[in-house]
C-alpha cells in the first residue's frame, strides 16, 4: 500500500488493459509474497469478471497499491527508496545481466503500447528479455514471471551469502 515499505520485490503494472493478465500477475504476487501495484488508469475495474476469474481467491491475499498516476506512483517509490526497474522490448540490457536487490520494483508496460518515454526516462534500469529475431514481445504475465523469478533467485542467494558470513563471524 502507498506509505508502507515495499516487499522484497514488488511488481507494478503500468495502466494494464487486459484483466486476465493482471489477474494472473497478481495471483503470482500472492503466491510468492511479492508486493503489487497498479498505476491507473487501468482498462478495467477490479470487479471485472475476467480479472477476478484469473486472480481467483488469491486476490484476497495480496495488498494491491493503486496509484492515481505515474507521478503519484513515482513519488511513493522514491520516498521508499526503491529502485524502478522497467521491463521493455526497447531495452538493450538483458535481465540476466542485471544485479537485482531486495526492495526493487519491477514495472511492466501496457499490453497495447508498453510504457511511455517519461517512464523510460525515470526508470533506474531498463531490462530486455532477448527474443528470437522477428519475435515482437512476450505476454506481459510471462515476462513478469521470468524476470521476477530471476530477481527472487538473486535476492535469495544474496540473503544466504549474508547469513553465511554472519554465521562465520
Ligand atoms: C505485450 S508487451 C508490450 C508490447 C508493446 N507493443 C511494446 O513493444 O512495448 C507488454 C509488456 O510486457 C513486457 N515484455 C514483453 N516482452 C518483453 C521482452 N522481450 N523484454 C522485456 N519486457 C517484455 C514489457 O513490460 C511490455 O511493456
Amino acid at each position: 500500500m502507498p506509505g508502507t515499505s515495499p516487499a522484497q520485490l514488488t511488481l507494478a503494472l503500468y495502466q494494464p488493459d487486459i484483466p486476465q493478465n493482471a489477474g494472473t500477475i497478481l495471483r503470482m504476487c500472492a503466491c510468492l509474497g511479492f508486493g503489487a501495484a497498479i498505476i491507473e488508469p487501468a482498462g478495467f475495474p477490479v470487479s471485472d469478471r475476467h480479472f477476478r476469474r484469473a486472480g481467483m481467491d488469491y486476490l484476497d491475499h495480496v495488498a494491491i497499491a493503486r496509484h492515481a498516476s505515474f507521478s503519484a506512483f513515482d513519488a511513493w517509490r522514491r520516498r521508499e527508496g526503491a529502485r524502478l526497474i522497467l521491463l521493455s522490448t526497447k531495452a538493450s540490457l538483458a535481465y540476466t545481466e542485471f544485479r537485482f536487490e531486495a526492495g526493487d520494483i519491477l514495472l511492466l508496460g501496457r499490453e497495447s503500447a508498453g510504457a511511455p518515454e517519461e517512464v523510460h526516462q525515470t526508470a533506474d534500469a531498463r531490462l530486455l528479455i532477448p527474443l528470437q529475431n522477428s519475435m515482437r514481445s512476450l505476454n506481459v504475465a510471462v515476462a513478469a514471471a521470468m524476470v521476477a523469478g530471476e530477481a527472487a533467485r538473486q535476492i535469495q542467494i544474496a540473503r544466504l551469502a549474508d547469513a553465511n558470513i554472519a554465521e562465520r563471524g
